[in-house]
């Protein structure tokens, strides 16, 4: 092993493991940068062979983490089923429009109790399947978990400290993430609720796109906490209406990712609700960002959801007549704030019941 592929001292100890990462962008290339400097071989899947070409020489992914130096034992390839047959642990870092077609092309790929993690934060047009949903129709016989949290890549390949959480119903599953993942600076914490660990990371996304859109307009502190503490009881509502537990949104997952990427300018997200802000048309402004911003699919399917089941979400509304039917955005926030004074915490106080 050359000098530059050697494992940088993160404080990891344990066996090597062989575990894969599925899809070569900005946070498959991170995790893959971590589990390689804890010490473990990387079997790391990417469809263009310029790219794992590149990796395999430069070690650096140079369109999605530029000056970032992949350490350890990262195996870039574009053999799927060479990379998940080798696997122990296989994670998923593609983007929810491709993420079941990337399953269901491979499914036979996959051994029986084969531990399989998404890492992807959105959710599927036709049925509302979250990605946890789909490995289970589509790989029944793996065993399953989540991976969400304050996650900014571009942090994690800096080794700035981070923490994430790992939802799983099977606690061998939390236990083999936390091992593979935990180090130095980067912690693992364990959730069993996996749909709102889940549901958490897609519905954050929207808010993003909201914070980014204060901030552009340069609405003030006041306006960014009440943004995000809306956006909290918002989500959190509609999670619980579909059954998740109201307590994840205290979490990492669910309060820690929406301080993140409602107040960084490094959410690709929050960029995309900036530059509309300015004045920049939505299409537009996701050609120049060149990656993926899933809040701006995941805002047309909660809308539509949360219409189907009767659930009130002010700002998912107000957000899609900006983005999708060219509302004023003035005039979104005129009628969000003289819209009726709810309760502050509907969890004490019901939002209906009259005050
Ligand atoms: N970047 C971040 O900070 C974080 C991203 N995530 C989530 O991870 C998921 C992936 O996002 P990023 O890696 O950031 O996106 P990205 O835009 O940086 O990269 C997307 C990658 O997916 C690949 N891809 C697209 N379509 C594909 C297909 N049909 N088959 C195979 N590969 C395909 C692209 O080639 C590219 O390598 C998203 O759901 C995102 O929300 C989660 C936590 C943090
Ligand atoms: O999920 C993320 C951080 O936790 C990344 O957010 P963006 O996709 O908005 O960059």
């Amino acid at each position: 092993m050359s000098e530059q592929s050697m494992p940088q001292d993160t404080g990891a100890t344990g066996p090597v493991h062989d575990v894969a990462v599925l899809g070569g962008g900005s946070f498959g290339t991170a995790m893959a940068k971590v589990l390689g400097e804890n010490g473990h071989r990387v079997h790391f899947w990417m469809r263009g062979e310029a790219q794992a070409e590149e990796i395999r020489t430069t070690r650096v992914n140079s369109r999605y983490m530029p000056g970032i130096e992949l350490a350890g034992d990262i195996q870039p390839t574009t053999d799927l089923a060479d990379a998940v047959s080798k696997a122990e642990i296989v994670f998923v870092a593609i983007p929810s429009k491709a993420f079941r077609a990337v399953i269901r092309e491979n499914c036979d790929k996959f051994r029986d109790d084969q531990i399989v993690v998404s890492l992807t934060k959105g959710i599927e047009e036709h049925g509302f399947k979250l990605m946890s949903e789909i490995l289970q129709e589509e790989i029944p016989r793996c065993r399953i978990g989540v991976l969400s949290g304050p996650n900014l890549a571009g942090e994690i390949v800096n080794r700035d400290l981070t923490a994430t959480v790992i939802a799983a119903k099977d606690p061998d599953v939390r236990r083999a993430v936390q091992d593979l993942l935990g180090c130095e600076y980067f912690r693992v914490y364990a959730n069993v609720d996996v749909y709102g660990v889940e549901l958490a990371g897609a519905l954050k996304n929207i808010y993003a796109i909201v914070a980014g859109l204060a901030s552009a307009l340069e609405m003030g502190e006041n306006a960014k906490a009440m943004l995000i503490t809306r956006g909290l009881a918002e989500m959190s509502r509609f999670a619980v209406s579909l059954g998740a537990n109201p307590m994840t949104f205290m979490g990492l997952a669910g309060v820690g990712d929406l301080i993140v990427t409602c107040t960084s300018s490094k959410s690709r997200n929050y960029r995309v609700g900036y530059a509309v802000g300015q004045g920049q048309n939505l299409d537009d402004a996701v050609a120049e960002l060149g990656q993926v911003a899933e809040g701006i699919y995941t805002l047309k399917l909660v809308k539509e959801k949360a219409e189907a089941i009767g659930i009130y979400m002010p700002l998912v509304r107000g957000l899609y007549e900006i983005l999708y039917d060219n509302a004023s955005i003035r005039a979104v926030i005129n009628s969000l704030m003289m819209s009726v004074q709810n309760s502050d915490v509907e969890f004490i106080l019901p939002r209906t019941i009259s005050q």
